[in-house]
């Protein structure tokens, strides 16, 4: 699940480690040949103009003075008066005492690099740039002790830059249910072809699960072959199915889920609504008449992981057109990138709060925004 996210989220970590390196005495003992021409590296690009590995010396010779191993401070000490810029003296002084100062100069470059490779994940412009922005600040300026490497400092600010931005709006759903009066009615919104239906079952494994009984409604009464499509799941894990006919009122087939749930002591009533209607109006109009009829407890949309930008533009255009309290996304074991997940919640302001990882009806998560950050910075494998 979002192994290509990881990835890209790992790349940024060696990329700040790789540039901050050149400030580290160990790496930049090899600075001063590479401007000599005497490195043997000849292939390296640095290497066939002076310029640039003059620059790379320079940056170089800025770190080495602090460096407690180095055995040479005669020369360092001459390269940090020679000119130096104040940042780099510092820089240097900081090493001295056994702490490291990140520039901006230092995090341009693995920044851009970041901003690739979320975009190319199909993560939004405004969530990646906030992430960015998070990324940069915690990095930014701070003097850090030695100890906690650049890797360590890296990972820190990206934990925090992803949690607060996958984290927006998250509520615990199950004490939602808990505390709510019954019969709690949980209406889905979403296009077809996404896996709506399949959720719809497997909440019902997960409240059973919990504890709590569900009846299902069928309020798609748009789509030819829709009735039959969930009462084979219905079937399939024996709960009783409310449907009208092809055309019907879906606000009508969803208060008669509501009568059925108060008379038989059922806890939730679980409400399909048809997906892609002609306009956004007709989209309001439908979940305004369900509102007005059964005033359900919570609006879910469900989308796929897989749909990437389409999905996080879908959750926007139908959280303008009848608020939504949360989302669920399916098919997050078939997704590497992981936009969709890192941005709906920022985007719409509604939490994720159950992701689809499989076919099968126990192949539902909550959706653990601490977790995913660990598993993305690779500190949870699972
Ligand atoms: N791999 C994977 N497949 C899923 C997941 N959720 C649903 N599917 C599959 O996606 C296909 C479509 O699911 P349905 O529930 O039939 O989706 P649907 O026809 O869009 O249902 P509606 O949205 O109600 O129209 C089915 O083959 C499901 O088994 C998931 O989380 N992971």
């Amino acid at each position: 699940m979002f192994d290509g996210l990881k990835d890209k989220l790992n790349d940024f970590r060696k990329d700040v480690e790789e540039t901050t390196d050149e400030q580290d005495p160990d790496a930049t003992d090899d600075a001063p040949d590479d401007a000599s021409g005497t490195d043997s590296d000849a292939a390296d690009p640095g290497a066939a103009s002076a310029e640039p590995a003059t620059e790379s010396a320079d940056r170089g010779t800025g770190g080495a003075p602090g460096d407690p191993d180095d055995d040479s401070p005669a020369e360092t000490d001459a390269a940090a008066d020679d000119g130096s810029e104040p940042s780099t003296l510092q820089r240097a002084k900081a090493f001295a005492t056994g702490r490291i100062i990140i520039e901006e100069e230092d995090l341009e470059d693995p920044l851009w690099n970041l901003e690739m490779a979320l975009l190319e994940s199909d993560v939004e412009m405004s969530v990646a740039e906030a992430i960015l922005d998070t990324v940069r600040e915690t990095m930014l300026g701070e003097t850090r002790k030695q100890v906690e490497t650049t890797g360590e400092l890296v990972e820190e600010a990206l934990h925090d830059a992803l949690l607060d931005v996958i984290a927006v709006g998250q509520f615990d759903f199950e004490e939602r249910i808990a505390n709510a009066d019954k019969p709690v009615t949980i209406v889905f919104t979403g296009v077809n072809g996404v896996g709506k239906t399949t959720s719809i079952a497997k909440l019902s494994e997960w409240l059973a699960d919990h504890g709590y009984s569900s009846v299902l409604a069928n309020g798609d009464t748009y789509r030819a072959g829709a009735n039959e499509q969930i009462r084979e799941h219905a079937d399939r894990l024996d709960r009783k199915i409310i449907s009208h006919e092809q055309g019907g009122d879906p606000a009508a087939v969803i208060y008669d889920g509501l009568e059925y749930a108060k008379a038989n002591d059922v806890d939730v009533v679980l409400g399909d609504t048809a997906g892609r209607l002609h306009t956004s109006d007709d989209l309001m109009a439908q979940l305004e008449k369900i509102d007005r009829v059964v005033d359900p407890d919570l609006t879910l949309f469900v989308d796929e992981a897989v749909a990437g930008q389409d999905a996080v533009t879908r959750a926007e255009q139908f959280n303008e057109a009848a608020a939504i309290d949360g989302a669920i996304l399916t098919k997050a074991d078939a997704d590497s990138s992981g936009g969709a997940a890192i941005s709906i919640a920022y985007v719409t302001g509604k939490p994720i709060l159950f992701l689809g990882t499989g076919q099968g009806y126990d192949d539902i998560e909550r959706f653990d925004p601490e977790r995913l950050v660990d598993q993305l910075l690779g500190a949870d494998e699972s």
